[in-house]
């Protein structure tokens, strides 16, 4: 079954000041199956950021639809798509977005106190998640106190503890060392074999898409290839650095 489908897709930023009017995003045509891992690579200014920005409701198309779990985005009021954001997505940034006021416990809490959960619930929760992540001893820090690959972790949990079926990931990876990326990278990839949740992950960082099942690389706002992973991850990351010697990446 289809859990996101992105429905000849165009975007125009339209011109602004010394700005000309650009065409981020040309008909793109995506769709992705519940439970698929799914990297959208592409060079810089093909429109990797504006896609992730249509797929959260952050802006909308110029025309072309989203679909998330049989529902159009696109036409959903404010108040109705963050709800909907915080029931069925989460998402995992590259700067970790974390909120230095509160403890590493408290972010990941925060979507579980928004919707109104009674403490204990909350408390067992964020205690299961932080154990499996193997970061329970840091509970009480800040994110201040603790190394880029600890707060990438942390922004995982916060991301998961809702048990969202959809994951969006921005260049999760572009913050970290490569034994951090390799961490947070097996983490990704567990939690899409074992809670089957999908994930849609842009990134420059063929080491990082090896790890996906498929890739969708686009390049002027459209779709030019997609590739799909034998189960080899040394194998596809070989073919990622082919087709981006073609199309161009980083
Ligand atoms: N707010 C905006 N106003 C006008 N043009 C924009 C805006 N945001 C992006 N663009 C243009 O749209 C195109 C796609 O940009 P986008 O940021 O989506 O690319 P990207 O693939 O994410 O790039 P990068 O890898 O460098 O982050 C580019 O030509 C860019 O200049």
């Amino acid at each position: 079954m289809e859990i996101i489908k992105i429905d000849n897709v165009v975007k125009v930023y339209n011109a602004y000041k010394d700005a000309k009017e650009a065409m981020a995003l040309d008909g793109i045509n995506i769709n992705i199956k519940d439970g698929d891992f799914v990297g959208i690579m592409g060079p810089s200014g093909s429109g990797k950021t504006t896609l992730l920005n249509m797929l959260s409701g952050v802006d909308k198309p110029t025309s072309g639809e989203i679909i998330i779990k049989d529902q159009s985005i696109n036409d959903m009021s404010k108040d109705k798509l963050a709800l909907f954001r915080r029931k069925n997505i989460g998402y995992i940034f590259q700067d970790f977005n974390l909120l230095d006021s509160l403890t590493l416990k408290e972010n990941i809490a925060i979507p579980l106190i928004l919707d109104k959960l009674n403490p204990n619930d909350v408390e067992n929760r964020v205690k299961e998640l932080m154990k499996l992540f193997d970061i329970y001893d840091l509970a009480n820090k800040y994110p201040y106190n603790v190394s880029g690959g600890q707060k990438q972790k942390v922004a995982v949990a916060r991301a998961l503890v809702n048990n969202p079926s959809v994951i969006f990931a921005d260049e999760p990876t572009g913050n970290l060392d490569s034994k951090s990326t390799s961490n947070i990278m097996n983490i990704i990839s567990n939690i899409n074999k074992e809670i089957k949740s999908t994930v849609l992950m842009v990134t420059h960082d063929p080491f990082a898409a090896s790890f996906c099942n498929r890739i969708v690389f686009i390049k002027d706002g459209k779709v030019k290839m997609e590739i799909a992973s034998s189960g080899n991850r040394k194998d596809f990351f070989d073919r990622i650095l082919e087709v981006q010697s073609v199309i161009g990446g980083e």
